[in-house]
């Protein structure tokens, strides 16, 4: 290749270069033969090394060889006089050189890279790259800093089941003869996964570990965390019931407390139902009496200040609004004789704004620290309302002004109340749990053996009862009605609950929904459709309408109630066969507690939530990330489904759009 490639052919070589060569041959000739001999080696080994030269030179001058040169001055301060100007010549060449090689379209990099030449590129040292550090995975951080008891917790599975025998035996179930009898009375004749591990912890063979005060020794605290209607009351009820029996006074020693007043309605009649002839009194307080009322309900005598308390009743089932009124507002209203304190729903309760109700039951169950009894039992109001001094809690026997003869000098008394929290979504947050002062606390976790234990519970992936299936539409938003009444009449989706976002969306699909059915039923030819009854369910509602539509719901005259959050947690309809998201959950936990509304107790059960298309990549990016995605089915329905419905679809959107702009 002449003339044509990128080398420079020795004819065609520019005048800059032959004088750059001759110069070169000149001081090769000129150079003394000794020293340097491989530095003379490399120069003669070709043009590739031209430059190396100087650099070697560089090198030479400075002994500390790796030492980071910051510039070439410093170099040429250190350069002998004459080398230094043949170097500046050689680079003055080179710089032409190359100005005109690029001229000539030649690359500067084929053209011999001499650009370069004053830069001791030799003696800098390489420095790594910088990079980013290995960040830990996702589950190894989330196992950091976790209370040591979590990490510890007993998975149980939940298929495991126990018979409750008649007779004689408890076969392990730990129930008296009483209670098994009960149990078979309302047809349970099996213990659940969680009731058969919760059993014989809280009722032990020991009749000293059944005892309601136990000072010197107190009992562990529990955590559970198990599926949605997997049987979690009966697991806490049935031990309180049994150990509660053995008591001789009315004093308050269980403490339920629940977030809303429909849960609590709920948790008093299974106590009612399976506390039947134990002689246990059960109260309630959530506010929907007046105070006063409510408190001559709780307390027996409020006209003097007894150091025990006084109480009605054995069990208080309460939410902790209403509570908080009664531990400042009711004489004698005292948590010291507390044996249970049981906290459903826990990771809601413990969100909850008004948090410190938490602080101010535990400190309510703590016996106060001496010196602060000490002065309290000076008190002239204290040792004059001073009744019996059986009637304190053993753990608070030191705030009575009588001297109490210790068993054993340096032992000091505990509280025996026992905290037992349970969530079919419990709380991963150590700063809440650490709340909570638990007690040697044990943690049982109700979950599927091929999950991945506790780190499921601490990274939000929740377990779901194993009969439920669950599908999800995406679709247009103006379509979300139709694809409803599409569930309603061709999925047969009755006795079902439906979600909405807020009351206001509840009472506009619920009227959508009248005009719908009204418009069908004209249609078509009279007494041949049978129209499904829908009722909406809100916090606007007064809390007797409330209750009469959940009768009415429960006996099947309501198929279907739109309702808001309110009831998305605890609530215990036994034949919802459905729930529809009717607008997506805000996260993980609202959709685990909606759907577990269905398939509960080991039936079968259907969850469907409508998505609006602009919200499919976040309703699903919740999925995902509690691994759950795949387990929610994908439905398509076409144009072809939805149109015999459109027609009254679209009189129902009118009488709508009329009713609002009368
Ligand atoms: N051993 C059992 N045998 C038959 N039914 C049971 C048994 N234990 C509980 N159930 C029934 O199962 C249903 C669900 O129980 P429960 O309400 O206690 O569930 P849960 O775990 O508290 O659910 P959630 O987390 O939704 O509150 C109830 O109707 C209850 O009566």
């Amino acid at each position: 290749m002449t003339g044509t490639g990128n080398s420079v052919k020795p004819k065609e070589r520019t005048k800059a270069k032959q004088r750059y060569l001759r110069r070169k041959k000149e001081r090769r000739k000129n150079k003394p033969k000794t020293g340097a001999k491989s530095a003379n080696a490399d120069a003669e080994s070709g043009d590739e090394d031209e430059h190396s030269g100087p650099e070697e030179n560089v090198e030479d001058i400075h002994p500390a060889k790796d030492l980071p040169i910051e510039n070439g001055d410093e170099v040429k301060e250190k350069r002998p006089k004459k080398r230094r100007k043949v170097v500046e010549e050689e680079s003055k060449d080179v710089e032409m050189m190359v100005a005109e090689d690029v001229e000539h379209g030649d690359s500067v990099m084929e053209s011999q890279q001499p650009a370069r030449v004053l830069t001791p590129q030799a003696a800098l040292p390489s420095f790594p790259l910088p990079a980013l550090p290995h960040a830990p995975s996702k589950s190894v951080l989330a196992m950091q800093g976790l209370d040591q008891a979590l990490v510890d917790a007993e998975i149980v599975d939940p298929e495991t089941m126990l018979p409750i025998p008649d007779g004689e035996g408890d076969g392990g179930t730990m129930l008296s003869e009483k209670m098994r009898k009960r149990l078979k009375d309302l047809g349970i004749t099996e213990l659940f996964a969680v009731q058969t591990r919760l059993l014989p912890f809280l009722l032990p063979q020991d009749p000293f570990k059944r005892a309601l005060y136990q000072p010197y020794d107190p009992p562990r605290d529990i955590c559970v965390s198990a599926p949605t209607g997997s049987g979690k009351t009966l697991a806490y009820v049935l031990p309180i019931i049994e150990i509660l029996s053995s008591r001789i006074i009315t004093r308050l020693r269980a403490l339920i407390v629940l977030p809303t007043r429909d849960l609590v309605t709920q948790v008093r009649e299974t106590f009612e139902a399976l506390g039947k002839g134990r002689g246990l009194q059960i109260g309630t307080a959530t506010g929907q009496q007046s105070f006063s009322h409510e408190q001559s309900q709780l307390v027996a005598d409020r006209s003097s200040n007894l150091k025990g308390g006084s109480s009605k009743v054995d069990v208080l089932i309460c939410t902790p609004g209403r509570l908080m009124d009664h531990l400042h507002g009711t004489p004698n209203f005292s948590l010291q004789h507390l044996r249970f304190l049981v906290i459903d729903e826990a990771d809601r309760l413990l969100a909850q704004s008004f948090q410190d109700w938490l602080i101010q039951v535990l400190a309510a169950t703590r016996p106060p620290p001496k010196a602060a009894s000490d002065q309290a039992s000076y008190s002239p109001m204290a040792k004059s309302s001073l009744s019996f001094p059986d009637a304190v809690a053993p753990a608070f026997l030191h705030t009575l002004p009588y001297p109490v003869i210790p068993t054993f000098p340096t032992e000091t008394r505990e509280s025996s109340c026992q905290k037992l929290l349970f969530s079919a979504t419990l709380t991963r947050d150590p700063g809440k749990i650490a709340a909570l002062e638990l007690r040697n606390a044990k943690y049982f976790v109700i979950q599927e053996s091929k999950k991945e234990g506790v780190l499921d519970v601490v990274m939000e992936k929740f377990s779901m009862p194993s009969t439920l299936t669950e599908h999800m539409i995406v679709c247009e938003s103006s379509q979300k009605p139709l694809m409803f009444f599409h569930l309603v009449h061709a999925h047969k989706v009755t006795n079902a609950l439906v979600f909405t976002k807020s009351a206001e969306s509840t009472t506009r699909l619920v009227r959508l929904f009248d005009f719908f059915e009204k418009a069908r039923a004209r249609h078509a030819m009279a007494g041949s459709v049978q129209q499904i009854v829908v009722h909406a369910y809100s916090s606007d509602l007064p809390a007797g309408e409330r209750k009469t539509i959940l009768e009415k719901f429960r006996a099947q005259e309501i198929q279907i109630l739109v309702c808001s959050d309110l009831i998305s947690r605890g609530i215990d309809i036994s034949h919802v066969s459905h729930v529809v998201s009717y607008d997506v959950p805000v996260d993980m936990r609202k959709y685990v507690h909606r759907v577990g509304r269905t398939a509960r107790a080991g039936r079968a059960g259907d969850a469907w939530t409508l998505v609006e298309e602009q919200e499919a990549r976040y309703f699903k990016g919740i999925l995902r990330d509690a691994d759950h995605l795949e387990k929610v089915k994908r439905i398509r329905v076409g144009e072809k489904e939805l149109s015999p419905l459109v027609p009254f679809y679209e009189t129902a959107l009118g009488q709508l759009k009329e009713a609002y702009t009368r």
